[in-house]
């Protein structure tokens, strides 16, 4: 258990004592010298001057240090692996170019996430494509690009990949996505393993069996395996090893009817991060030595060959690698009531709060251990009072042009980002080493226009 004593302010852990930056400090991140917050040896204090606010910021040692920490219980235990970062929480040339470097492969779900993979040079076996809606032209160009496999949602889908793979008489690699009934613990909007959900095969009645049988019959169609993907934000492992029992159980009847050979089991992604001091994710360690244990002693009691195991996280690599640095403007003060602050970002950049009621925390990053003495509200710019980011927050006494650092905001933060009202999106800085790099630029109000057209044109 972890509580906050409001008098020290400081968190109590087992057997630790913590402030609540120190909680969410992770990776490279630390308070220097001047007071500061730093991340990747720079300064955030230096981004702020040289790319302005808002600016999202990665620390991408901690990137690499999480990926390294799922690829490695999978290797100290000899099974075979494949790690996808599942790109929806945050897709961009540069990163995706970081995580070709480390062996790490790719989930992409639109032609979009595709066409970035391609643009990044991306090695296409590694590329695994999802979506509940791939269109025709998605999928030709997936097909183009010989990407290593289809997770096939549906019977639209699988009658298209076996048109297509016909046509063009190309080997197509698929796994069948099914929702094995388990629901996790987590908000309903990313929950989606149970039986009432919009993705995947459902098992129980029968709608994957069919899905299996059917793909017998497609001479150009090699499954692999199954996949499932019970939620998001996840912070227990039993959610994966009840998916795990009812999968190859499945697998074993399925092996026994048909000869169906299991060589690929997905579990998906969903491994939980720390948004606030109070959170207390598992380490990766921890969930990816559950599923190992889970499938190795299944598979011994229902005698079945070991398969390849592939994992897709997307929040636990990116999510708290990231931060956002915003610059304080307007404040008010409705006595006896609430302080508000106001951000030169929100609901724009950060979506999940007003989407999920997701929580987060932040320091100032230009006094970030100061004494806190007061408790502001955190509200974004957008005109929608539902645009709050953080709700009491205790802070320092805040002026105008302080900077906020808002943490773990790496993962469905960017990639959800919108032009609400007619806010330009913030630029990406990547950090390492020492060193800042702009992966992706700020927005301009004139590329905001690209695709207006003007009745006064000529
Ligand atoms: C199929 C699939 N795989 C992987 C993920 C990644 O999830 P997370 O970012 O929670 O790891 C998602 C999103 O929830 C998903 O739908
Ligand atoms: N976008 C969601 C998670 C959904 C992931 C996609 N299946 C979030 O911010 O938490």
């Amino acid at each position: 258990m972890i509580y906050y004593d409001t008098v020290s302010k400081v968190y109590y852990g087992v057997g630790s004592i913590m402030t609540m930056n120190e909680r969410m400090l992770t990776g490279t991140m630390k308070i220097n010298a001047k007071n500061h917050l730093e991340i990747g040896g720079v300064d955030t204090v230096d981004l702020v001057q040289k790319y302005g606010t808002p600016v999202y910021v990665y620390d991408i040692a901690r990137v690499k240090e999480q990926a390294d920490k799922f690829k490695k219980t999978f290797k100290q235990k000899n099974v075979k692996a494949q790690v996808a970062y599942a790109s929806k929480a945050f897709s961009s040339l540069a990163l995706y170019q970081i995580l070709a470097k480390e062996d790490v492969s790719l989930d992409v779900v639109s032609g979009g996430e595709l066409y970035t993979a391609i643009q990044a040079g991306f090695p296409s076996q590694r590329i695994h494509f999802h979506g509940n809606n791939k269109s025709e032209s998605e999928i030709e160009a997936a097909l183009d690009y010989q990407i290593g496999c289809f997770v096939v949602d549906n019977f639209y889908e699988l009658e298209m990949l076996d048109r297509l793979s016909r046509e063009r008489e190309q080997m197509i690699n698929v796994l069948i996505r099914v929702t094995p009934g388990v629901e996790a613990h987590t908000h309903e909007y990313i929950s989606t393993g149970q039986v009432d959900s919009k993705f995947g095969f459902d098992l129980n009645s029968g709608q994957a069996q069919k899905a299996l049988q059917s793909i017998a019959g497609m001479p150009y169609i090699e499954l692999l395996g199954l996949h499932s993907h019970i939620g998001s934000q996840i912070f227990e492992t039993e959610g994966f090893t009840m998916a795990i029992e009812t999968l190859l159980k499945q697998a074993k009847q399925w092996q026994e009817d048909f000869g169906f050979e299991l060589k690929v089991l997905n579990l998906g992604g969903g491994f939980g991060i720390r948004y606030i001091p109070e959170d207390e994710p598992l380490a990766i360690e921890e969930h990816t030595t559950a599923i190992i244990e889970s499938v190795e002693s299944s598979i011994k009691e229902l005698q079945l060959s070991m398969p390849e195991i592939w994992i897709e996280p997307g929040r636990s690599l990116v999510g708290d690698a990231g931060v956002t640095l915003y610059q304080i403007g307007s404040q008010k003060k409705i006595p006896d009531v609430r302080q508000y602050l106001a951000v030169d970002g929100g609901m724009a950049d950060n979506i999940r709060p007003a989407l999920y009621d997701a929580k987060y925390t932040g320091i100032l990053a230009n006094r970030a251990n100061d004494a806190t003495e007061e408790t502001y509200s955190i509200a974004g710019k957008a005109c929608e009072s539902g645009d709050m980011l953080i709700w009491d927050l205790p802070l320092p006494k805040a002026e105008s042009k302080d900077i906020l650092a808002i943490f773990s905001t790496g993962a469905y933060g960017y990639a959800m980002a919108s032009n609400y009202n007619r806010i330009p999106r913030p630029p990406v800085v990547f950090v390492e080493n020492g060193k800042d790099f702009l992966a992706i630029k700020r927005e301009t109000y004139a590329d905001m226009l690209r695709l207006d057209q003007s009745i006064n044109a000529e």
